[in-house]
């Protein structure tokens, strides 16, 4: 990708695992309502994705979008889903398309399918368990913050079949720096590293593809995510596991 890339919500954990990574490796732009804490030689735009003209403005010369910026709180209000995670994402694609942009990564979530789990777990977090969502499933939204994060895919899909937009909505399981989380079984499970966060949206950027829902963890021994989707598609090729870390 040789034109600027858009990381929205580029000041948060996923903006900064994936900026961790690939710091050099493309001309970032860097867009959030809270500026980073360091930016390095990037350009920042400090603006708010539900202000139509300054999505417009940060999307000039854009070739790709990584879009994170959202409430990413499970227990997030009606009010901040609906402004933040729907009309703000509804925003970005809106410009994104009216930019001639080429590609767009969408940040959605594992709350997006969490009711999967109800009748399963904890089970389904468990190595040998032979249950697996492989992104080809309907969501089924643990929260609002998870219905919201579905009609992100849904704004994707449309984006991509109306304006042909390539769109991939990585369904990030759970970013946690160093270690997975610790004595937690659904955080084992959906354990996603840094450096594979990282490598995951370089891929993002690197593939083509037309509209694509994938898994973003680790190759967990306790996944029940499929990532085959990832490998064939972006050629993601995780490197962690949270098995090999004592938690
Ligand atoms: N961290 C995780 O394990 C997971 C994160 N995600 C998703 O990934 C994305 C990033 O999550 P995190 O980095 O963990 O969250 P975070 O809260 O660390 O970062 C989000 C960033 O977006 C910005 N932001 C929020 N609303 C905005 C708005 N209206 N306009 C401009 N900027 C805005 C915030 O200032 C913040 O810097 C979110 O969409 C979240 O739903 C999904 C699954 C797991
Ligand atoms: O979408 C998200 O999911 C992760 C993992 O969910 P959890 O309920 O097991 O914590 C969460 O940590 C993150 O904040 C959220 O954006």
């Amino acid at each position: 990708m040789d034109d600027p890339v858009l990381l929205t919500g580029a000041s948060g954990r996923v903006g900064q695992a994936i900026l961790g990574g690939n710091e050099d490796d493309y001309e970032w732009r860097l867009l959030d309502r809270e500026p980073p804490a360091d930016a390095a030689d990037h350009e920042v735009v400090v603006a708010d994705i539900t202000d139509e003209n300054a999505v417009r403005d940060a999307m000039d010369g854009v070739g790709a979008v990584i879009h994170l910026a959202g409430d990413p709180r499970p227990d997030a209000p009606w009010e901040s889903v609906l402004q933040n995670n729907i009309d703000g994402t509804q925003t970005v694609y809106e410009a994104a398309v009216d930019a001639g942009v080429e590609k767009l990564a969408f940040a959605s979530s594992n709350h997006a399918v969490g009711h999967y789990e109800t009748d399963r777990k904890p089970d389904l977090y468990r190595e040998g368990d032979d249950f697996r969502l492989d992104g080809t499933e309907l969501p089924r939204p643990s929260n609002l913050y998870g219905v919201s994060k579905a009609a992100g895919e849904v704004l994707g899909r449309y984006y991509h079949d109306e304006h042909d937009l390539s769109v991939v909505c990585v369904r990030i399981g759970n970013l946690t720096k160093g270690h997975p989380p610790i004595d937690y079984e659904r955080g084992q499970a959906m354990w996603l590293s840094y450096r594979d966060c990282a490598h995951l949206f370089e891929r993002c950027l690197e593939a083509d593809y037309d509209y694509e829902i994938v898994y973003g963890i680790s190759d967990n021994d306790r996944k029940y995510y499929s990532i085959e989707r990832a490998k064939e598609i972006l050629g993601y090729e995780p490197q962690d596991n949270s098995a090999e870390h004592d938690a």
